[in-house]
């Protein structure tokens, strides 16, 4: 493996140094370094990031490989500047099992562009009446300890308080998609002025704060850790901020697209539009902003749900809810925070790290650090073309905007995944 002189880069927004990183890791660190045979990468101007970590990643492999492999996954997540990324179990067949937990893991490190990691559905094929095999996974090669029926909520109290108490055993975490079924069967949309306008079946959101609300309660009550999936409303957030200072142990994530998109987008009938929990308004748009800025919110995780075209490009009431993420992620935040450096590391690398346990991701480059990091030319602006885009699906909002910040390098354990903003494999 050959040693890497990364050149005059900003650590994290501070004052410009060489990083030099041999065998997988940062082994020193200051001005004008010199190492005889290193490969030299110029970093001037460029901000060097601890490499970003997203909780919440669909990779659609085992099943739909049409829409996304691990490997297509994982090369878009380069891209965006991540080195660990979490697939969600909503595959075909769903990852609850040893085995399937242990494939799409091996296939993440076959790869090797990023971390895979592995989630865990929490209910067998995701049905939610009976408890997957938790314990066989976490004891799997995959070692989850992540899990989550996300695509659907945990409905059943008495199975979410089981799921919150088996997972103690081992300092697991349920990640929930909070959706009350009942309040949103046949929902197309955030319930508000718009959906009345436009006719569409409402997704209100009581939906999501009712569950968030519950399950904080069901958290206290056995002593377990809930991390609340994709949070999209201010009434949400003042539940969360509530059971935080009760000391309640919560965490949250919010997605690059409920922190730049409203309801607003829907007037276009372009399914390209529609998620799930849905886009809300421009006041909940706000309050999750600050929520992240806050800590109440704690990561930014982007959900990044590919779909093929013939699920896309349809009518908005059968086109599959989901949007793309892991390459614009960075770029949204940037837009939405401006260049609070220490703080895109937090909410994109370091908190997310923490929260899952992951051992090497999620710290600052310095000496003796694994070398997991992403170079971002912070004043670049770049125009998103879904036909460039390395998923193989297209189904991004973000089409033509032009977006500031550009990733030029990503070094996963001191070998490039991605060089000169592309990906070396
Ligand atoms: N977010 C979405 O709208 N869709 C996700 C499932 C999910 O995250 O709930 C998907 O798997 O496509
Ligand atoms: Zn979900
Ligand atoms: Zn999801």
């Amino acid at each position: 493996m050959p040693t890497y002189l990364i050149k005059g880069a900003s650590v994290v927004g501070a004052a410009p140094t060489d990083l030099l990183v041999r065998d997988g890791v940062v082994v020193e660190t200051g001005r004008g370094l010199d190492a005889a045979g290193a490969v030299t990468v110029d970093a001037d101007g460029l901000v060097a990031l601890p490499g970003l970590v997203d909780l919440h990643t669909h990779l659609r492999e085992p099943g739909r490989e049409d829409a996304e492999t691990v490997e297509s996954g994982s090369r878009a997540a380069a891209l965006g500047g991540y080195t660990a990324v979490f697939a969600m179990a909503n595959t075909s067949p769903v990852a609850d099992t040893a085995g399937v937990v242990e494939q799409v893991w091996r296939l993440g490190r076959e790869a090797g562009l990023v971390d895979v990691q592995p989630i865990g559905a929490v209910t067998v094929g995701l049905a939610g009446e009976h408890l997957a095999e938790l314990g066989a996974m976490a004891s799997s090669a995959a070692g989850v300890r992540i899990f989550s029926d996300d695509g659907f909520c945990v409905a059943d109290p008495r199975l979410m308080r089981r799921a919150l108490e088996y997972v103690k055993a081992f300092d697991g975490i349920i990640a929930q998609h909070a959706e009350e079924p009942r309040l949103t069967e046949g929902a197309q949309m955030h319930e508000g002025e718009i959906s009345t306008r436009l006719g569409l079946t409402g997704w209100p959101a009581v939906a999501e704060e009712a569950i968030i609300a519950r399950d904080v309660l069901l958290t206290e009550h056995v002593g377990s850790r809930l991390h609340v999936c994709h949070v999209s409303t201010a009434g949400s957030v003042e539940v969360l901020r509530q059971a935080k200072a009760r000391g309640i142990r919560v965490t949250a994530e919010v997605t690059p697209h409920h922190l730049l998109l409203t309801d607003e987008r829907a007037v276009s009938y372009d399914p390209v539009f529609k998620v799930n929990p849905p886009l809300r308004t421009a006041a909940d748009v706000t309050a999750l902003r600050a929520a992240l800025v806050e800590g109440v919110i704690d990561v930014v995780a982007t959900d990044h749900a590919p779909h093929g075209v013939e699920d896309k490009e349809c009518e908005w009431a059968y086109a599959r809810p989901g949007m793309l993420g892991l390459e614009t992620a960075l770029s949204i935040v940037l837009d939405v925070l401006g260049p609070q450096w220490d703080l895109i590391a937090e909410r994109m690398s370091r908190s997310p790290a923490r929260i899952a346990g992951l051992a090497g991701h999620g710290v600052d480059p310095a000496p003796g650090v694994p070398a997991n990091l992403t170079l971002v030319d912070p004043t670049a602006r770049r125009t998103v073309e879904p036909a460039e885009l390395a998923s193989r699906s297209r189904n991004t909002p973000y089409a033509g905007m032009t977006l500031p910040g550009r990733v030029v390098a990503t070094f996963l354990r001191g070998e490039p995944t991605v060089l000169d903003g592309k990906a070396v494999r």
